[in-house]
């Protein structure tokens, strides 16, 4: 049911924020601090962007959130080495929320 499914996606997004590999996603990446994200990235996507739409009902399924989580981590492998801190974050977060999605779905 969809309302069972809003709570898991709720309870997901705050295990994300509470994961010490967080703090990349927390908030919109500062386009001032990192001056050519806006040119290389089309589309940003963060936690609290994704915390907002789930609590303005923005979602219209479980399906169209995982694809705003899915667009918040490539957007940082097309930004981030691999080996770079935010990099390496990303792919930990990553592995983190596609596990408690499998848990959950
Ligand atoms: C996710 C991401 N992709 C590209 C560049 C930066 C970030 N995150 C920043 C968020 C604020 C703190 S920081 O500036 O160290 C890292």
């Amino acid at each position: 049911k969809e309302q069972r499914d809003l709570q898991a996606c709720k309870s997901i997004v705050q295990e994300l924020e509470g994961h010490e590999d967080a703090w990349p996603f927390l908030l919109p990446v500062n386009t001032r601090q990192f001056p050519t994200y806006k040119k290389i990235i089309k589309k940003p996507m963060d936690l609290s962007v994704i915390k907002k739409k789930l609590e303005d009902n923005l979602y219209k399924s479980r399906e169209d959130y995982c694809e705003d989580l899915r667009l918040m981590f490539n957007n940082c492998e097309t930004f981030n080495e691999d080996d770079s801190p935010v990099g390496k974050a990303g792919h930990n977060l990553r592995s983190f929320f596609e596990t408690k999605w499998n848990e959950h779905f």
